[in-house]
């Protein structure tokens, strides 16, 4: 293949992952505007309604070590549309299920085939591309895939006021299947190899690859950074934000629904500068993460603050500045990726991504907790005051993340600079 040929099949072939990505974030996404109709139909509570949120989020994180095994070994092709038929079926369930039960077992499922598609694509992107662009294309890969959650936003509340339940998730679930014949047709795992396998996945084999991994300082400090930076929005946008705008700060529903828009425009907008950041300086990515752990918990501090409800201006800066988190979080891939040979990068990412999963189910259960605790009446009445109290809790993993990101950037800055003592001055950085 000439080399030119190669790129433009890099280009086809990321397309086709970032669409069954941007498929399944659309998926993942789906139920946030089904709420209402959700209680109504299956006669649930709003803690009930939240269960759904916390199931898919907690299967995703329990699912990104083994994913990452399983791409290791069988290829993201094969895994990716594993994945993708996984989550047209469980839509597919969700559509018809008529019990709250039958419909947790089909959320259940959506997260099982949500996590099988980012780590795919992602391995995706290191086996096609050249190290020196990854880091760009990593953060395009997050950016358009969050915009599957804005998409999925407007049609579904058409398609469930218009045509009902089963219509509208049975609809969505189709593009699941699209995306998964056009990739089962177009991928390949590699330039010139339709189908990769790794070595053979054996309890020695599993325990030696995750714990090589994991001895990387580079590793643990994308783990920490994805820890630290995700969870607050993350947080805000799978449940918190919503209720904390209006019941918190008084806001109307519409204006806080456009804050929460506002917040994945500011990420679609930082991430292609922080690709670039993270390319150029390989060496203060750790920096980068700081700062951005460090606006955000200032951003919070200045609006928990606020004597009485914080001005609309505040409020905007602050969910501007929230959405910095989810860019950010992808910097914790790239350090996985130049501490990781591509063998191991799957693994490597899936220990990484499950960081910022756990810290965000810590977040939304204990938000939840909190609000619970300091609501005297019970009820969802919550107050300003505890939400004050609750949106708090995230300062303690800020403070153990950001103590974290600075231990393995001490050790992984030693560690690069045994390997090449000119490691602090290079500006791509390979694979070790
Ligand atoms: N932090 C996210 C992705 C992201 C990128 N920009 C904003 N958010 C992440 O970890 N993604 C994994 C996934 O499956 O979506």
């Amino acid at each position: 293949m000439s080399y030119p040929a190669t790129v433009r099949s890099a280009w086809i072939v990321w397309t086709v992952g970032l669409a069954t990505y941007f498929v399944a974030i659309f998926h993942r996404s789906s139920l946030a505007v089904a709420g209402l109709v959700a209680t109504e139909r299956f006669d649930i509570s709003a803690a009930q309604l939240a269960t759904f949120t916390m199931l898919q989020l907690a299967v995703y994180a329990a699912m990104q070590i083994p994913v990452g095994l399983l791409v290791d070994r069988f290829g993201s092709r094969s895994i990716l549309l594993t994945g993708a038929a996984i989550l047209t079926l469980a839509q597919a369930g969700f559509a018809v299920a008529d019990s709250y039960s039958a419909a947790l077992v089909a959320r259940l499922f959506v997260g099982i085939g949500d996590a099988m598609t980012f780590i795919c694509v992602l391995r995706l992107v290191n086996a096609w591309f050249a190290p020196g662009r990854v880091p760009l294309i990593t953060q395009l890969t997050g950016v358009v895939g969050q915009l599957g959650s804005i998409v999925a936003a407007v049609p579904m509340t058409w398609a469930l006021g218009h045509l009902g339940w089963t219509a509208a998730y049975g609809i969505a679930a189709s593009f699941g299947l699209v995306a998964a014949l056009v990739a089962l047709i177009v991928l390949h795992d590699q330039p010139g190899t339709r189908t990769l396998r790794g070595p053979r996945l054996s309890l020695t084999a599993i325990k030696r690859s995750l714990t090589t991994s994991w001895q990387q300082p580079g590793t643990r400090l994308g783990f920490w950074v994805h820890f630290t930076t995700q969870f607050a929005q993350n947080a805000f946008a799978l449940l918190w934000g919503y209720p904390f705008l209006v019941k918190g700060e008084g806001l109307s529903p519409t204006v806080a629904s456009v804050l929460l828009t506002l917040m994945v425009v500011s990420l679609i907008a930082a991430g292609p500068a922080m690709g670039w950041f993270t390319g150029r300086h390989p060496w203060q990515r750790s920096t980068l993460a700081l700062a951005i752990v460090g606006v955000i918990a200032t951003a919070w501090t200045v609006v928990l603050a606020w004597p009485g409800r914080a001005p609309l201006g505040v409020l905007i800066v602050l969910v501007m500045i929230i959405g910095l988190g989810g860019p950010g979080s992808m910097i914790g891939f790239d350090l996985g990726r130049t501490s990781n040979p591509i063998e191991r990068l799957a693994s490597a990412t899936g220990i990484i991504n499950q960081a910022g999963f756990v810290a965000s189910l810590t977040v939304v259960v204990a938000i939840g907790a909190i609000l619970d605790w300091r609501t005297p009446a019970g009820g969802t009445d919550y107050t300003p005051d505890a939400f004050r109290w609750a949106m708090s809790f995230q300062y303690v993993l800020w403070a153990l993340g950001a103590v974290q990101i600075w231990r393995y950037r001490v050790r992984g800055r030693a560690h690069a600079l045994r390997l090449d003592p000119l490691a602090r001055t290079r500006t791509a950085l390979q694979p070790t």
